[in-house]
This record gives structure tokens, C-alpha cells and sequence, in this order.
């Protein structure tokens, strides 16, 4: 697991969103080869969504060939409801970018067979090769989508009842009445989401403090669920300093060192993305390296040659010392 911390929550957002965005771009999707991804509600990514609409606009990423899975949504709240989950999202992201409307799916919390809706929606992850980057926020108890303490780290998408701190946290949609706030939600599982080949989760707030330091650095444990992320082979947690507040300083400096180091071998703009890009980047700073030196030594040779002695390209200084002295005879 990575753990990147920075300032606030527009930094955060920067991040994750420029992230996200290379993901894309480096899976090279098509309509034969469809990035599927898995979304979250909430605040937390909000900053995330709007610089992607402007990476959109930008001619930066298409979402032509992207596929989305929200991680949850209201039972019984209907579809164009201000809070529900589908106006969320069609606000914040999918309206302003080029998704096609059959790429998006998002569970429906008013079907007539909720248990059916949910099976019907991890056969639908399963029959387009699995979750490629499971996006997600937290709770200020730990909670990912609405996997609330408690729930199976193995669990699946499946109906469940919002524990009483999070209908509380999200009274805030509902104008502040309690009341309002559906008590029963659809969401995926914490299996669903770790199911996923990456997991990028974004945690910002001194109120989701305490979550973090329970999730990275204790055990792998129910009563916070996005402790699992322990268990996952490539994740990363994109916090802010004021989320960093329970972690033990040397966690947080491990980790910014980790970055440090990462940053020093292959570059600031390379955001620890894996495999070919990693090597990519590694080989285009290899041949920057290559060109400028072949460039100094052609610098060099003019000048060599208005002194009567040309150099050999692949000459690095010391050679160039010898090789002078052969052709001078010295
Ligand atoms: N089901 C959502 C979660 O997916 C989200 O992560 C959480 C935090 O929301 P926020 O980002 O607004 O703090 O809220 C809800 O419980």
C-alpha cells in the first residue's frame, strides 16, 4: 500500500484526479478493451470529478470506452431525487464528459427484487473481466461504500442497513433532518471492492482522522472495513495533512520518504504508476540522458574540431581525456 499525503483537499483532489487519469490513458481503452471502473458518492470526490470534467475538456482523457460501477445507492429514494446516488453522479461527472448511458451502472434501490438487483450487478462486473480501479471515499468510522463496522471483509453487493453515525453524517444532504435519510442502502462489498486490481481511496479531514490510523496502522479488522485495503495488492490512499493528525509521525514520514525516493529515481510527474509506464519513463529518462550527453559531446567536438580534434560520440569525459591523448600522441 502507498500512502500520499498532501495540503488540503483541492491538492488531494489534484492528485487523485491526475491519477486516475494516466490509468486511463495508459490502458489505451477501446471498445474491444473497456477500462471498468468503481465509483464513490460522497464529498470526497467531488474535487476528483470536476478536474477530470476539466481534463475531459481539456482533450486530456475520453470516456468512451469507460465503464462505471457506482458502489452504492438509497433504497427507495427515487433515481432523480436531488440525493440520490444517479443524480450525483450524472451532476458531478457523467453528464460533462463523453460516457456512453450503457456504460453506467448504478444499482437501483428502488427494484422490485433488491437481492436480485445485487446479483444481477456483480454478474454484470464479472462478465466484463472484473473491476480494473475501484475509486472510493470512507467514512468517519471506516466505512467504504456503506460497509459499515461490522460488516464481512468478504462481503458482496448486497442490501444493507446504514449504521446510526452515518445517517447522522449524511443528514446533512437531507436538510439536516435526520428523518429524511433512508435507513437502508444497496452496496457493494468490501470483497467487491478488493476485488478490484487497484484501489485508490481519497481521505481528507481532521474527522477522518482516527479512521486512517485505524486502517493503516492497526490490524486488518471488521469494525473498520476499509482496513482491508491492507490485504490488496495495489492500493493507495490519497489523504490530506489534517487526516494524517492520529497517524504516529513516523508513518507519515515513512511514507512521504517513500514518495521522496520514488520521486528522486523517476521524476515528480510520474505518479508511481506500474509496469510499462514504469519502464517507460525510466527509458525516456534514459535516452533524456542519452541526448543530452551526445549533445554536450557534439558541443564539444566543434569546439575539439576548431582545435584539430574530433572526439568519439560515445566518449564519456574520461575517455575523451585518452582518446585526445592517442590522437596527439600524448
Ligand atoms: N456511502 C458513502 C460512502 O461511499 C462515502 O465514502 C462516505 C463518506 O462521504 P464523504 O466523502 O462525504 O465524507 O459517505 C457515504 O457513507
Amino acid at each position: 500500500m502507498r500512502l500520499i499525503v498532501r495540503q488540503d483537499y483541492d491538492e488531494v483532489s489534484a492528485y487523485a484526479a491526475y491519477y486516475v487519469k494516466e490509468r486511463i490513458r495508459q490502458f489505451q481503452p477501446s471498445k474491444d478493451r473497456l477500462f471498468v471502473m468503481g465509483l464513490p458518492t460522497g464529498s470526497s470526490p467531488i474535487g476528483v470529478y470536476h478536474k477530470l470534467v476539466d481534463f475531459y475538456k481539456s482533450g486530456d482523457v475520453s470516456f468512451e470506452n469507460v465503464v462505471t460501477f457506482n458502489m452504492d445507492e438509497y433504497v427507495g429514494l427515487p433515481s432523480h431525487h436531488p440525493q440520490s446516488y444517479h443524480t450525483f453522479m450524472w451532476n458531478h461527472l457523467f453528464k460533462h464528459v463523453d460516457i456512453k448511458k450503457e456504460n453506467v451502472h448504478i444499482l437501483d434501490g428502488n427494484a422490485e427484487d433488491l437481492d436480485e438487483e445485487c446479483r444481477r450487478f456483480e454478474a454484470k462486473i464479472a462478465e466484463l473481466g472484473g473491476i480494473e480501479l475501484f475509486l472510493g471515499g470512507i467514512g468517519p468510522d471506516g466505512h467504504i461504500a456503506f460497509n459499515e463496522p461490522g460488516s464481512s471483509l468478504t462481503s458482496r453487493t448486497r442490501v444493507k442497513t446504514l449504521a446510526y453515525e452515518t445517517i447522522i453524517a449524511n443528514a446533512r444532504f437531507f436538510d439536516g433532518e435526520v428523518a429524511k435519510v433512508p435507513k437502508l442502502a444497496l452496496t457493494v462489498g468490501v470483497a467487491t471492492v478488493m476485488d478490484a486490481r487497484e484501489v485508490v481511496v481519497i481521505i481528507t479531514g481532521a474527522h477522518k482522522a482516527i479512521a486512517l490510523a485505524k486502517c493503516i496502522e492497526e490490524g486488518v479488522n471488521h469494525m473498520w472495513t476499509v482496513s482491508s485495503i491492507q490485504m490488496h495488492p495495489k492500493s493507495l490512499i490519497v489523504c490530506d495533512e489534517d487526516a494524517t493528525l492520529e497517524l504516529h509521525i513516523k508513518t507519515v514520514k515513512y511514507f512521504k520518504s517513500i514518495e521522496h525516493v520514488h520521486h528522486s529515481i523517476i521524476g515528480p510527474h510520474n505518479l508511481g504508476l506500474q509496469g510499462n509506464l514504469l519502464r517507460n519513463m525510466m527509458d525516456s529518462n534514459q535516452a533524456a540522458k542519452r541526448r543530452r550527453r551526445l549533445m554536450l559531446q557534439s558541443l564539444l567536438n566543434s569546439e575539439d574540431e576548431d582545435q584539430g580534434c574530433a572526439l568519439s560520440s560515445d566518449s564519456d569525459s574520461g575517455d575523451r581525456h585518452t582518446k585526445k591523448r592517442k590522437r596527439t600522441g600524448t
